[in-house]
């Protein structure tokens, strides 16, 4: 069986407090986009992964959909798998395309095996994988509290926009970043500030990492400028970098002339 893991963009990021078991309580809202890898398994006499597209540096066995894999097969019976990971989403980019695939996986091997899993229930195995792991089980537009595991869905709707993706060539390690943030808890919470007008974001939502990967790469900062220059209605560094999105009208397709980075455009369907 084949699926689209797809990746998600933070809208506002704020990080409250460090936590005594080493994490950080945040707050955020996931926003699902369509940029996706491909995953498929196949019952097979011994399980293997072959990779294709971007290039991961880790050992098979490192791999989250492996991890996913062997974590569910602790508690069901399942079949030895070949499985084949196509990687599109960029890493070391605040995307989440790692945890899209080990949720992606659990999915997988609920529907195909038949194992009667809820939503409840993958999202608790996923939230061991990951912090962020948990969110793609539902998949749908959630503010999230905790370590990014605790998820309530929000009214948000941004399907009429165009969005751009840009991945420079810089890779950004997660536990690096947390550990160069002073975390502060915001007044207003972004699960408020979303109900307000999409034009009024650039001025009252805040992704925290900001500040400090701007000042170590003013790359960053460039692009979220080059993105406002052009007529997005909000660009933002997405969780903890280096993808810049921005989130513009429909319509004409934003020229981006930057041959040494990644760019995804997702123009919505015309009438
Ligand atoms: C930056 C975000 O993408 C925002 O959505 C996520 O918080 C990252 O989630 P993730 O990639 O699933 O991160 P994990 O694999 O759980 O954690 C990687 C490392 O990031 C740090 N980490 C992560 C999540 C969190 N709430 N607090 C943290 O301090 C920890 O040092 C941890 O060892
Ligand atoms: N299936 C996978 N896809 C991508 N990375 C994986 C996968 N399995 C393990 N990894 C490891 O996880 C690291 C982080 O990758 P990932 O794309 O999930 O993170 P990210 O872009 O930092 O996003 P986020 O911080 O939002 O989770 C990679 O550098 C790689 O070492």
């Amino acid at each position: 069986m084949l699926c689209f893991p797809n990746a998600k963009i933070n809208i506002g990021l704020n990080i409250v407090e460090k936590r005594t078991d080493g994490f950080h309580n945040i707050e955020t809202v996931f926003y699902p986009i369509s940029l996706c890898d491909a995953l498929e398994i196949i019952p097979a006499n011994k399980t293997s992964l072959t990779i294709s597209g971007i290039e991961l540096s880790d050992q098979a066995h490192d791999n989250l959909v492996i991890k996913a894999f062997n974590m569910v097969k602790v508690d069901f019976d399942l079949p030895e798998l070949s499985i084949f990971l196509h990687k599109n989403i960029p890493l070391g980019a605040g995307l989440g395309g790692g945890s899209s695939d080990a949720a992606a996986m659990i999915r997988l091997l609920n529907k195909t095996f038949a194992l009667g899993l809820g939503d409840d229930q993958m999202e608790n195995y996923a939230a061991k994988l990951g912090s962020d792991c948990a969110f793609f089980i539902r998949n749908v537009p959630a503010y999230a509290t905790q370590r990014g595991e605790i998820l309530a869905p929000v009214e948000l709707d941004l399907a009429a926009y165009l969005f751009v993706v840009i991945k420079p060539p810089v890779h950004i390690s997660t536990r690096e970043a947390y550990g160069s943030i002073i975390p502060k808890k915001q007044n207003v919470s972004v699960n408020e500030l979303i109900k307000h007008p999409i034009e009024t974001w650039k001025n009252t939502i805040v992704n925290d990492f900001e500040s400090v990967m701007f000042s170590k790469y003013p790359k960053l900062n460039d692009i979220k400028t080059m993105l406002y220059n052009k007529g997005a209605l909000y660009a933002a560094m997405s969780g903890s970098g280096s993808a810049i999105f921005g989130i513009f009208p429909s319509g004409d397709i934003p020229k981006i002339d930057l041959p040494d980075c990644f760019v995804w455009i997702h123009q919505p369907p015309q009438n």
